[in-house]
């Protein structure tokens, strides 16, 4: 059993005040593009699983735990509870999503092995978990999890695990600059804080942006580039601030929008084209602001049984 699960990058991330829980209430705008892990599932004795970079992508895995911290032996503990069958499935993870990169791969990982352990165990035709029962699993193991199920653009309320899907038209072109080492969320949303403490702010309440939704809902490429925004960005500078020149780069060679993806390091980079995403990814590269580029294009569909 092979699930695929798409990378995110956040078109909109409006980070509100900080709740009792721990979190911060959002409004999240995910949008899933081409950039897949890959999850295979194979009955074996016992739980176990391995980690290994996409042949194709430039992935250091070295970060990845392969044991029970890694995202999909938790989502797949939690389908053999729901099932009340033994958790015994060898996991294969091919990764081609940057580790600890703000593209939640970690979270497509959860969601490929909720699918595939829920399908691998229950091969009924109207199976015991349902679409719904996989969103609330994927809820407790990560905020970001529920949209890697889905896909798709779609509006993030809450931790960003409540979702309504945004209507899009047409496709559009990225370019991802990854870079060396991660940046750890926790962190970034705690400096996010430090930063509005240190400037006396107090976190607004999250409004989802009407501009991005009509440049959503027409295609509008450049005013989808211009509506880009995530608060995240600016704590993520300021740990990282090898970022800025980065995203100089990327706007200097004519990217219609340029932003730290969710908490970072990577960033991405819209195109006004495929065309232009080819040209822009070659002087990326070339400028050796980035550990690796890669090109994708989205919305794309979550978890899907390949
Ligand atoms: C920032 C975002 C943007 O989509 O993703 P990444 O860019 O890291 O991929 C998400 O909010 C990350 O979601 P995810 O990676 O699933 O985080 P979780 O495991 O739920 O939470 C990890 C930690 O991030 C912080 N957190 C997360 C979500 C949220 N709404 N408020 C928070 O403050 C908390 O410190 C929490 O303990
Ligand atoms: N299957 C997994 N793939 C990647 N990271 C994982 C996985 N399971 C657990 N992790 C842990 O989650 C952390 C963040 O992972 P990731 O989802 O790649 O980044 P981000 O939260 O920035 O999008 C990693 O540093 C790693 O310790």
């Amino acid at each position: 059993m092979t699930v695929r699960a798409p990378a995110k990058v956040n078109l909109q991330l409006a980070v509100g005040p900080l709740r009792d829980d721990g979190y911060h209430d959002l409004v999240n705008v995910f949008h899933a593009v081409s950039l897949v892990d890959e999850v295979t599932a194979v009955p074996a004795d016992r739980l176990e699983v391995t980690v290994e970079a996409a042949p194709t992508a430039r992935v250091a895995i070295e970060g990845v735990p392969v044991d029970g911290g890694n995202l999909a032996v938790r989502a797949a503990l939690l389908v053999a509870e729901r099932l009340g069958v033994e958790p015994q499935a060898a996991l294969r993870i091919r990764k081609a999503i940057p580790v600890a990169g703000g593209m939640a791969g970690g979270s497509a990982d959860a969601a490929a092995a909720l699918v595939a352990c829920a399908r691998l165990w229950d091969d009924r035709e109207d199976p015991l978990l349902t679409r719904d029962d996989l969103l609330e699993l994927g809820a407790v193991l990560g905020s970001d999890v529920p949209f890697a199920l889905v896909g798709g653009t779609a509006v993030g309320v809450g931790r960003g695990e409540r979702l309504t899907p945004a209507l899009t038209r047409g496709t559009f072109h990225w370019v991802f600059a990854t870079a060396d080492g991660g940046l750890s969320t926790p962190e970034v949303y705690a400096e996010c804080d430090r930063l509005r403490d240190a400037r006396g702010e107090r976190a607004p309440w999250p409004e989802v942006s009407q501009a991005l939704m009509t440049a959503l809902a027409t295609g509008d490429v450049k005013a989808l580039g211009a509506a880009l925004d995530n608060d995240l960005q600016a704590p993520a500078l300021a740990l990282r601030p090898a970022l800025r020149r980065t995203l100089a780069t990327g706007r200097d060679h004519g990217a219609i929008g340029a932003l730290v993806s969710g908490s970072g390091p990577t960033c991405a980079f819209l195109a006004e084209s495929e065309e232009h995403a080819g040209e822009l990814a070659a002087a990326l590269d070339g400028s050796g602001v980035a550990q690796s580029v890669v090109r994708a294009h989205g919305p794309v569909p979550g978890a899907t049984i390949i």
